[in-house]
């Protein structure tokens, strides 16, 4: 069976590689494209571009809607998708867990899958899965994540991703010296239940995380790069496939493939 698959954002540093892979994909069968704006550019073989969901839906009737959007666009586009049937397969990052909480009420309403994924590359969720494991013996964790300068949300979801899996196998403590004063306001980072997020922003950076974890004389890291957003593809066809067959909602592509 050919899936019918839409993309939101496709002339977008992401949108544009998974255009790409869609049209070259015979399992597939690009049906719409969603922009905030409609301009003449030709994004892909004469796709229909939409400026409204609903009426791409409608006029579409795809499968599955791939999201590579911006954080204040992709929870409507996920709730609309939900209330027509269609399944939604989100990289867009910067979902609260508010958000992440209404989108899963409306899959269990609609009883179709929906799967939010922060990170695409298999090597990024091994990244993650591996400072899950080892934050079990090393449980004084730093989390230093690295990006383009385009990006808009801070820390990516990446790096509040790996927070949490590490927070399902690690007790909440404060790490550092209890007195320690933060001479410059945010120098330590972000805190998530004592565990500390540093984001980097630089032209000619693509993704990239390290996870530090230190110990007693020692010190372990673990570190992804994406040199190049081909390495998020792969697993925007998986995911695809995979939602085809679900009914739930999968926050974390470690959820069908590990
Ligand atoms: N899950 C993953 O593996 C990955 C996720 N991302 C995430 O994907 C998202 C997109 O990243 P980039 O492509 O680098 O950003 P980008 O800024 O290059 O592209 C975003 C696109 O969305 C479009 N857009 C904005 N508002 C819209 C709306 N209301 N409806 C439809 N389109 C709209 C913009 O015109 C733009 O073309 C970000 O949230 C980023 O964090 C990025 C790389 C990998
Ligand atoms: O904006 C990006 O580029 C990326 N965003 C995702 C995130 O926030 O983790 C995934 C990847 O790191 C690239």
């Amino acid at each position: 069976m050919v899936i019918k698959v839409a993309i939101a954002g496709p002339r977008g540093r992401m949108g544009k590689e998974a255009v790409a892979t869609i049209i070259k994909n015979e399992e597939f069968l690009l049906v719409g494209l969603l922009d905030h704006k409609k301009e003449e550019e030709n994004v892909g073989n004469n796709i229909p571009i939409f400026t409204s969901l609903e009426e791409l839906i409608e006029q579409t009737e795809p499968d599955v809607l791939v999201d590579l959007t911006i954080p204040t666009a992709v929870f409507g586009h996920a709730m609309t998708a939900l209330q027509y049937g269609v399944r939604p397969v989100i990289g867009t990052t910067g979902f609260t867990d508010l958000q992440l909480d209404e989108i899963r009420q409306k899959v269990e309403e609609k009883q179709i899958g929906c799967l939010i994924a922060p990170n695409f590359s298999i090597g990024a969720v091994l990244m993650m899965k591996f400072a899950q494991t080892a934050a079990k013996y090393l449980p004084d964790v730093e989390i230093i994540e690295m990006h383009h300068d385009r990006k808009v949300d801070a820390p990516s979801g990446t790096a509040i991703k790996t927070a949490q899996m590490i927070q399902d196998t690690r007790n909440p403590f404060e790490q550092g010296h209890p007195d320690e004063e933060e001479i410059f306001a945010g120098a330590r980072g972000a805190n998530i239940e004592g565990m500390h997020i540093h984001s980097v922003r630089l032209p000619g950076l693509v993704a990239h995380q390290q996870v530090l974890l230190g110990g007693e004389g020692q010190l372990l890291t673990i570190r992804h790069d994406s040199f190049d957003r081909t390495s998020f593809m792969s697993g925007i066809v998986l995911s695809i496939h995979e939602i085809m067959k679900q009914n739930t909602l999968i926050y974390g592509l470690e959820e069908i493939i590990l």
